[in-house]
């Protein structure tokens, strides 16, 4: 099957055509998507039309699938598919999470010791206005700094907290003590080498990061916000204008991102999975 790919907008970001995802690929077809998932940080794929068996199945193609910590989130029998949703079944709950408007800047498991980098979010109910997800490249953003930034950036560890996180989450129900046990404060370099293209990127968080190891919390906070606007800038930053039907993944150790308010009278809903790469299925960038 002869892929077609191509920049959205003269972005980072690939689009991919001519590939149905619930198709059979071929290990050539997987090993040139890993490529550009791996080289480019999100790729794009439109008028899907995908089950969650069918998502999952795309999605192990690439690694294992990763229980996420927010069980609340996802459907029974469903561990591993997180429902990203405003929406409420009939008793009243919600069904999924993430549901109450705008999302600020962040990257997902950052908070986790070992934080899995691949990502997919497929569109399945959408507003008409609003909720618009935007991806920060933070490999451009590093490249882009000074060099006397870079090595001050050099060995320093930023502070992660789910905590933190959650709190902006304002969520109606208090977080369970299992998911503050799974979830204590953890540790990251700054700077991120890609564990297969080798290339360096920042490692930010900003709804995540409480601090920098060894600096004064105004310190390592003027560094956050500082880093964090840097690597916002238009320039890097890529801005996905939703339909239904659209894949996209990403990955979390290469971008931020972000998600606009809508009116939360309409519905939205995303399915989201979250991969833990397998490295043999990672091949050296190749550049499109
Ligand atoms: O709702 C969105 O557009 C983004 C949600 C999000 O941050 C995620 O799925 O990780
Ligand atoms: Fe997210």
């Amino acid at each position: 099957m002869a892929l077609t790919v191509q920049s959205i907008n003269g972005s980072f970001v690939k689009e991919v055509q001519g590939v149905s995802l619930w198709s059979e690929l071929v290990p050539s077809t997987v090993d040139e998507l890993a490529g550009l998932w791996s080289t480019h940080g999100v790729v794009v794929f439109r008028r899907q039309a995908l089950s969650e068996d069918e998502i999952l199945a795309f999605g192990r193609r690439f690694g294992d699938m990763e229980a996420v910590v927010r069980q609340d989130w996802t459907a029974a029998g469903r561990p591993e598919v997180v429902r990203i949703s405003n929406m409420r079944n009939e008793a009243g709950e919600r069904i999924g999470g993430l549901g109450s408007n705008e999302l600020a800047w962040h990257s997902d498991q950052s908070y986790m010791v070992n934080p899995a980098t691949g990502a997919m979010l497929y569109m399945v109910e959408m507003p008409r206005t609003g909720g618009n997800t935007y991806w920060a490249n933070l490999q451009l953003a590093y490249d882009a700094l000074p060099q006397a930034m870079k090595e001050r950036l050099d060995g320093v560890c930023a502070i992660f907290s789910y905590a933190k996180r959650q709190a902006g989450y304002k969520e109606e129900k208090p977080l369970a003590e299992s998911i503050k046990q799974q979830t204590p404060d953890v540790v990251h370099p700054i700077v991120n080498v890609h564990p297969r293209t080798g290339a360096k990127s920042l490692y930010l968080d900003p709804s995540t990061t409480s601090g920098i190891v060894g600096m004064s919390d105004s310190e390592g906070q003027q560094l956050l916000d500082d880093l964090t606007a840097h690597a916002t800038q238009p320039e890097f930053v890529y801005r996905h204008d939703w339909q239904i039907g659209d894949l996209i993944m990403w990955d979390n150790g290469l971008v931020l991102h972000r998600r606009d308010p809508f009116d939360t009278a309409q519905n939205r809903l995303l399915k989201r999975t979250t991969i833990r790469l397998s490295p043999e299925r990672h091949i050296l960038p190749r550049t499109v």
